[in-house]
């Protein structure tokens, strides 16, 4: 399988290869989703922004960002998670980058200081807006991501959004003025009702869903009831190491952490987390 190597190419370059990107779905045929980039310019798409995005293999690669999914013959649509369950790491990471620059030039191509048209800079991630002499970059959202453990207990979750039956980690968005760790410490509070000590950090993860970067930790139970948090959480229970409920994909964090803390408390391999 070729490598994803992101980097920023010149639109003004012809030739390569680009995927259609629209609303975190892509166009597809049965050969998959890079298509070559000249040929895909003649579609009648409703192209709003193009980005060079890097190469995968020794292919230069495109975005195109289109307003709406269009029907074409003979091809379809096929979502981002697919790609995050089915796919080679390489072809989600491609796709997971390409998804974030597209939703990104899409809602940069004015500025928001002065609504006049933004441009590309040269050479760089960003959009400029001349008059007011600023950069807009690609957003990123710091969010955190936590395994609360109490011995052989982990705490987990179902959000209504989840598939039936599955449980995962406690997770939320970092808000301003706050630090990673006491966005844990409020994120738990919040929709458990729970109080954490000892919270130690496991790692990250980009997660491309529109554009989060997950913040991973780990932090040992410390006080209180569960009390869920009834608009965001419809069920949280601790569960024992040896019987878990249904679990996220094994490409996310979440799963990471669960599997890493069953790990330990089982005498098992410690897991990779997928990156
Ligand atoms: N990779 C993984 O393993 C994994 C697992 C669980 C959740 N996640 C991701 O973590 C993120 C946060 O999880 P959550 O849904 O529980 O968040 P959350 O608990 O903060 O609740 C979501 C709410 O946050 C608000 N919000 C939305 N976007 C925001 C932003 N950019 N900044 C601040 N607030 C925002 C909205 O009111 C939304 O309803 C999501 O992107 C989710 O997809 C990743
Ligand atoms: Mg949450
Ligand atoms: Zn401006």
């Amino acid at each position: 399988m070729p490598s994803w190597q992101p980097s920023v190419l010149d639109t003004t370059v012809t030739g390569g290869w680009a995927v259609a990107h629209c609303k975190q779905q892509f166009l597809c045929d049965s050969n998959g989703v890079l298509f070559p980039r000249e040929w895909l310019k003649k579609q009648d798409l409703p192209v709003i922004a193009e980005h060079g995005i890097g190469h995968f293999g020794d292919d230069a690669v495109y975005v195109l960002e289109l307003k709406d999914c269009v029907d074409l013959p003979g091809l379809g649509w096929q979502g981002l998670r697919r790609y995050m369950l089915e796919s080679d790491i390489d072809t989600y990471k491609m796709l997971g980058y390409a998804s974030q620059i597209g939703i990104w030039a899409r809602e940069h191509r004015f500025c928001g200081g002065c609504g006049e048209a933004t441009q590309q800079v040269p050479g760089e991630r960003a959009m400029s807006c001349e008059l007011c002499n600023i950069r807009h970059y690609p957003r990123i959202s710091p969010s955190m991501i936590v395994l609360v453990t109490r011995g052989d207990e982990i705490l987990l979750a179902r959000s209504p959004r989840y598939v039936p039956g599955m449980y995962s980690t406690l997770a939320g968005f970092v808000e301003p003025g706050e630090s990673a760790e006491n966005c844990v410490r409020r994120e738990v509070r919040e929709e458990v009702a729970l109080s954490v000590d000892n919270i130690r950090y496991m790692g990250s993860q980009c997660w491309p869903f529109p554009h989060s970067m997950m913040l991973g930790f780990h932090a040992d139970y410390a006080d209180g009831e569960i009390i869920i948090q009834e608009d965001e959480i419809e069920d949280a229970r601790w569960f024992d190491v040896r019987s878990l409920p249904p679990l996220p994909a094994s490409r996310s964090i979440a799963r990471y952490l669960i599997d890493s803390y069953v790990a330990t408390r089982l005498g098992l391999p410690q897991p990779v987390l997928p990156n």
